[in-house]
C-alpha cells in the first residue's frame, strides 16, 4: 500500500487572494521550473473563470468561460466558483478538505452567477461555509464546504494508483480528434460533430488512456481513466486555488462514465444532481493528474459515479462522488459520433 502524504499540505503557503499571480520557486519540478509565466500563458481558469468579482462582504459575482452544447452552465464551473467564494472567507491556515453540493436548477449562460457565502461555523479545527449560487433571484446550486487546520496524524493510508501509460506516451483529445477527422470513411455528420468538439474552448487538457473506450466506439465496463490538467500555467504554492481548479476539472467527463456499457444508446438528457469532493493531499492542478472514474450503479434514470484524482507520483490527491440524471435514446446508424 502506497503511503499517503496527508501531513504535507502544511508545507504549502496559502494566500488570501486565491487567484493572485504566483511565480515558481527554485525547488519546483523540472516540468514547471521555468521563468515567471507571461500573462497570456496563464490558465484562463485563474485569470477569468475563478477570478470572482467581490460585490459586498461574502457576496461575489462569477462570469462564464466555456459553456457546454447543452446551453446550461457547466457544473464544474459553478462548484469551482462556489469553492472560491467559500475559501475567501476563511483564514490562511485553513485548508479545504471537503465539499457537498446539489445542483437544484440549470445555470443560465446569458447572465452572471452570484455567490452568497454564509459563515456557518468557525470551530477550533473545522470551519464550515454554506454557499448559495444564485441566478434570477433563485438558487441554482447549494454547497457546503469544510476547511480544517492542519492536523498531522499517524493514521495514513491510501489504495495504490492504477498502473497506466505515462502522459508523454499518449495523445491529447485534440490530437485524437484530428486523427479521426483524417479517416476517409467518415460521414458528414460525424465530421461536424468532431469539428464542434475541436472548437470547444474547454480549459482542461486531457489524454485518454483508452481512446476507443473514452469515445464509446464499443461497449465496455463503466470505468475510464485519463490524464488531466488545467490548460495553461498556474504555478506552485496556492493550494486553495488548486483545490478550486480540481473541483472544476472533477466534473468534466465524470458522469459520462455511466454510459460506457451502453453503446447502443446516446444521452437525450444528462445532468449532474449532486457532487461531493474530498481533498487529501497537496497537488498542482496544472500538472498531469490521473483521473480514474467508475460507476458502481445505474438505475431509475440515475447513475452514480466515483472519481479519484491521482498525482503522477502515485499520491491520491482527491476523491469525488456524483449522482446524475441520465435519460437515453437508441443510437441510429448515422449518429454514431
Ligand atoms: C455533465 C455535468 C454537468 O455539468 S451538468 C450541469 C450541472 N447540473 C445541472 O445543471 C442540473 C441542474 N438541475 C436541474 O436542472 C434540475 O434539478 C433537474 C435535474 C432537471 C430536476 O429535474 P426535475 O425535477 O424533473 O425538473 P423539471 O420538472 O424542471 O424538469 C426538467 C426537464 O426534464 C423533463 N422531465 C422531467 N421528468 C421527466 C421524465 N420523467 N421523463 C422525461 N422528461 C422529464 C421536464 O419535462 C423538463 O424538460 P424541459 O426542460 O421542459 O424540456
Amino acid at each position: 500500500m502506497a503511503e499517503g502524504k496527508v501531513g504535507e499540505i502544511g508545507a504549502v503557503n496559502q494566500l488570501t487572494d486565491i487567484t493572485e499571480s504566483q511565480t515558481p520557486t527554485e525547488d519546483e519540478s523540472s516540468e514547471s521550473s521555468v521563468a515567471p509565466c507571461p500573462q497570456d500563458l496563464r490558465s484562463v481558469l485563474v485569470t477569468s473563470v475563478l477570478n470572482l468579482e467581490q460585490l459586498d462582504i461574502d457576496l461575489y459575482r462569477g462570469t462564464h468561460h466555456w459553456v457546454p452544447s447543452t446551453q446550461r452552465l457547466f457544473g464544474g464551473q459553478i462548484i469551482g466558483q462556489a469553492l472560491v467564494a467559500a475559501a475567501k472567507s476563511v483564514s490562511d491556515n485553513l485548508y479545504a478538505h471537503s465539499l457537498h453540493c446539489y445542483f437544484v436548477r440549470p445555470g443560465d449562460p446569458t447572465v452572471p452567477v452570484l455567490y452568497q457565502v454564509d459563515r456557518t461555523r468557525d470551530g477550533r479545527s473545522f470551519t464550515v461555509r454554506s454557499v448559495k449560487a444564485i441566478q434570477h433571484g433563485q438558487p441554482i446550486l447549494i454547497c457546503q464546504a469544510s476547511f480544517q487546520v492542519l492536523q498531522p496524524s499517524p493514521l495514513q493510508h491510501q489504495f495504490p494508483m492504477p498502473v497506466v501509460p505515462q502522459p508523454e506516451d499518449l495523445l491529447t483529445v485534440e490530437e485524437l480528434i484530428q486523427r479521426y477527422l483524417s479517416q476517409a470513411d467518415l460521414t458528414e455528420s460525424a465530421k461536424q460533430g468532431l469539428n464542434k468538439l475541436l472548437a470547444n474552448e474547454v480549459p482542461i487538457e486531457m489524454k485518454p488512456i483508452s481512446p476507443a473506450h473514452f469515445y464509446r466506439f464499443a461497449s465496455g465496463e463503466p470505468r475510464r481513466l485519463f490524464w488531466a490538467r488545467a490548460r495553461g500555467y498556474i504555478g506552485e504554492g496556492n493550494m486553495k486555488l488548486h483545490c478550486c481548479v480540481a473541483a472544476y476539472v472533477s466534473d468534466y467527463a465524470l458522469l459520462g462514465t455511466v454510459l460506457l456499457p451502453y453503446s447502443k444508446y446516446k444521452a437525450r438528457f444528462i445532468a449532474s444532481l449532486d457532487h461531493a469532493m474530498w481533498f487529501h493531499s497537496t497537488f498542482r492542478s496544472d500538472e498531469w493528474m490521473l483521473y480514474e472514474c467508475d460507476s458502481p450503479w445505474a438505475g431509475s434514470s440515475r447513475g452514480l459515479v466515483q472519481g479519484r484524482l491521482w498525482r503522477r507520483d502515485g499520491v491520491l490527491a482527491a476523491s469525488c462522488s456524483q449522482e446524475g440524471v441520465l435519460r437515453v435514446k437508441p443510437v441510429t446508424e448515422n449518429s454514431k459520433l
